[in-house]
């Protein structure tokens, strides 16, 4: 597994070995024992898996607030999407800055985003599929987020101009990054 590190302590980008043969290929997506091996530490015990039919979809930025908080180990199944992750740790040397990178079926990649991120996605094929390993359980009580195109972020999602993005209308409605009163403290180290 390739681990790189990205410019927000704690979102790691993985690549998992692929093992090709006549076949196809062949992929460990997630192993506890890898993970251990390189000191990363992570219950995870829910998985979701979300289907967006049209390209320019984008789904966030969301959270999960403590005490249900989740880190988060996403990768594409089917398509191509950019993932994306907002540092929202108060007292953070990052906080507020992004992080995206391109997840999709080709190319295997995963991104690992900690509790105190949030995580949004926009898909760049039509029928993209979305998996993620979450080491919370759904808690909507506790689901928090930040608006999509907020300027305070500037997300840049390369939208072509003039083309709106599909949206939920939870996340049509989402607030202000300036109005957020974070509940996640950034605690000195990753
Ligand atoms: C997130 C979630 C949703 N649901 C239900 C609630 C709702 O009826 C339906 C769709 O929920 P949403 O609109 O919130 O789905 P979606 O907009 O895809 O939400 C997800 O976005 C990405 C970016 C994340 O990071 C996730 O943590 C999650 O917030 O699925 C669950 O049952 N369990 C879950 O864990």
């Amino acid at each position: 597994m390739l681990i790189e590190q990205t410019p927000l302590a704690g979102v790691l980008v993985l690549t998992p070995k692929r093992f090709g043969d006549a076949r196809g290929f062949f992929c460990e997506t997630f192993s506890a024992r890898s993970f251990a091996q390189n000191q990363l530490n992570f219950d995870f015990v829910q998985d979701n898996h979300s289907l967006s039919q049209a390209v320019g979809t984008i789904r966030g930025l969301h959270f999960q607030a403590p005490p249900h908080a989740q880190d988060k180990l996403v990768r594409c199944g089917r398509g191509r999407l950019w993932d994306v992750a907002v540092d929202i740790r108060k007292g953070s040397p990052t906080y507020g800055q992004w992080f995206g990178t391109e997840l999709s079926f080709e190319n295997g990649r995963q991104l690992l985003i900690p509790a105190g991120f949030a995580h949004g996605f926009i898909t760049r094929e039509p029928s993209t599929e979305i998996i993620y390993k979450c080491t919370d359980y759904y808690a909507p009580q506790s689901e928090g987020a930040i608006r999509w195109n907020d300027p305070d972020v500037a997300i840049d999602w390369a939208l072509a101009e003039g083309v709106e993005p599909a949206l939920s209308q939870k996340d049509a409605e989402a607030g202000r990054f300036a109005d957020l009163d974070s509940p996640f403290i950034w605690d000195g180290g990753s």
